[in-house]
């Protein structure tokens, strides 16, 4: 009996890869309709728990939850009040970070589909949070970095404390530049986070460490390879 246990347990967990493996494209509609029918509303850990459980079966985008302990774990040693997430998706790791900020923290979460950030937007509300705590800006990461200084409010003035990259790779150094630039990274310590989607390989990341490894600004650098990079960005001695 234990053994037709197990037996059908493998063939249970094989059906449920090779689903996710000829499932198709990441549909953010399906992903959304789930997560929203599914979870308790007004439960944070329901609405993670749900996206968890639709990824396991389902294309994703995503960050898994090995990313997601790595980005837990920052949030809480670095207790940000005003962070920035460029790459909202459906708001799974927007969820994720605004569930540990502090509470003045602020997110400002950034996706360049309109529809996308309307769902995603959606799951972060049944998730039980209010629009003083996060704000959704629906623009192309490049577009939005020119005016963000006027979407800090007071408690952002001394700049973001925390910064998430899960957009396009291509853009991760444009942005870095821009956001050093417009002066938005917090001058006495800005943590940024550029999530690693190719395993095996730092391909997406490599002209963002090259670029920090010479620049004297950058601290400190954590590979919580292979899935994330780490960088502190300080200008104050
Ligand atoms: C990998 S998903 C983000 C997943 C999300 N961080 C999560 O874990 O739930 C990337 C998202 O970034 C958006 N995106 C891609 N390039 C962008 C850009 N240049 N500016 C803003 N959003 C962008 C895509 O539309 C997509 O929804």
């Amino acid at each position: 009996t234990r053994c037709r246990h197990r037996v059908s347990s493998l063939y249970h967990k094989a059906l449920a890869w090779a689903r996710k493996m000829v499932g198709g494209k990441v549909c953010v509609r399906r992903t959304h309709a789930f997560v929203f029918t599914q979870c308790t509303h007004g439960k944070v850990d329901s609405v993670l728990e749900t996206f968890d459980l639709y990824a396991a079966k389902n294309p994703s985008l995503a960050i898994d939850q090995d990313m997601g302990k790595i980005l837990d774990e920052a949030v809480m040693r670095l207790h940000p009040s005003s962070v920035l997430e460029l790459g909202m998706h459906c708001g799974y790791s927007s969820v994720r970070m605004l569930r540990l900020l502090p509470p003045t923290g602020k997110l400002i979460t950034v996706e360049m589909d309109p529809l996308t950030a309307d769902l995603g937007e959606e799951i972060i509300l049944v998730s039980g949070f209010k629009h003083h705590q996060f704000q959704v800006l629906t623009s192309s990461s490049a577009n939005i970095i020119r005016t963000l200084h006027l979407f800090l409010d007071q408690n952002c003035r001394k700049g973001l404390d925390l910064v998430l990259m899960d957009h396009d790779p291509q853009q991760y150094l444009p942005d870095l530049l821009a956001l050093q630039k417009e002066e938005l990274l917090c001058s006495s310590g800005c943590s940024i986070l550029f999530i690693n989607r190719t395993r095996g390989s730092d391909e997406d990341l490599r002209e963002v460490l090259a670029h920090v490894t010479l620049n004297p600004k950058y601290l400190s650098i954590g590979k919580h390879l292979p899935f994330i990079l780490e960088v502190l960005y300080k200008k104050d001695d």
